[in-house]
């Protein structure tokens, strides 16, 4: 990278995109989203649709949500990876993490609350269900967009049907010193697509093919998309699957919100045949998601530079 040039991500405009209509601006948007995502793995994406009170009910919600004591926290268990609360880890001191098994219907944002509120707390989960929609709807435009990009539309109901989303939240305290530390350490997602969306304070850093990280710098009404390791796998290695990071500086908290859709326990990640030739050689076995990401915890797992090659490469 040459001295004083800032790389970006590409930045790519949702503002009134509708999966229903197929309009020139669809198409446009689908050239560059998979552009970005061959490129990149990853882009920015600008809904100017959303109402600038919505940002602020999340972080407002995210930053009460965080304020409650630990011992409160701690009530939001799951037996499900990265479902339940995280955080007081010695590596990553900044971070804690809570997640919300989130679903269409409007009782299961409802049911998270009183876990943590028995007494009932309608604005916080009115705001993660407003949220979590819209979150949904980016990711569903997105995955519909890559299918018809590499001509996989005959796939498409079976795709969207084959996943589960988490709503992921994250605080990562101010380090309050000169230094930058470490927020969340360098990696690859493993589900299909995460989106991404932060308060006021930055620090996400995604690293471009070439080893450069790109300082990701988010405004209220944008969102980061990003591909993980199973939407790799299933496009055959089409699209990328960034390596990224959280570092943090300065004295004030960032809190992030994240959109992962997961591939279903039992379903079969597997690259369809039309995206698999000479030039393109599978690159992964068919794998279940559950079971690679049962490796992943185990200590070859961890200690893997890629896990999922060590797991199912070919
Ligand atoms: O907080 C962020 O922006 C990134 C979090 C992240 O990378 C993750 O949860 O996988
Ligand atoms: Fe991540």
């Amino acid at each position: 990278m040459g001295l004083g040039t800032q790389l970006k991500l590409p930045f790519i405009d949702f503002t009134n995109l509708d999966q229903n209509t197929k309009t020139n601006h669809w198409n446009l948007t689908k050239s560059q989203v998979h552009r970005a995502l061959e490129e990149f793995g990853c882009f920015e994406a600008t809904l100017s649709d959303i109402q600038p009170e919505l940002h602020t009910s999340v972080f407002d919600s995210l930053q009460e949500l965080f304020d409650l004591p630990l011992q409160t926290k701690l009530k939001n268990r799951s037996i499900k990876p990265f479902h339940g609360y995280l955080g007081q880890y010695p590596m990553v001191p900044l971070f804690e993490s809570m997640g919300i098994d989130v679903a269409p219907n409007p009782d299961k944002a409802e049911s998270f609350t009183k876990i943590l509120w028995p007494e009932g707390n309608p604005k916080f989960s009115k705001t993660i269900q407003e949220i979590y929609e819209k979150l949904s709807k980016l990711d569903q435009m997105v995955r519909i967009m890559v299918l018809e990009s590499l001509g996989l539309e005959k796939y498409m109901d079976e795709h969207m049907d084959s996943t589960n989303y988490l709503l992921r939240v994250m605080k990562y305290k101010g380090p309050e010193t000169k230094d930058t530390k470490l927020g969340v350490d360098s990696h690859t997602d493993k589900n299909l697509v995460t989106i991404l969306h932060q308060n006021e304070v930055d620090g996400l850093e995604v690293q471009t093919k070439s080893g450069d990280w790109i300082k990701v710098q988010l405004s209220p009404n944008s969102f980061v998309v990003m591909i993980g390791d199973s939407f790799y796998a299933w496009t055959n290695g089409r699209l990328h699957s960034p390596y990224h990071r959280v570092m943090m500086s300065g004295d004030n908290a960032r809190y992030s919100i994240g959109l992962f859709s997961i591939p279903k326990a039992g379903y079969v990640v597997k690259a369809p045949q039309e995206v698999v030739d000479d030039e393109h050689p599978l690159i992964f076995k068919p794998f279940d998601h559950f079971e690679f990401l049962q490796f992943y915890y185990t200590e070859a797992g961890q200690r893997a530079p890629y896990a999922l090659k060590a797991y199912c490469g070919v």
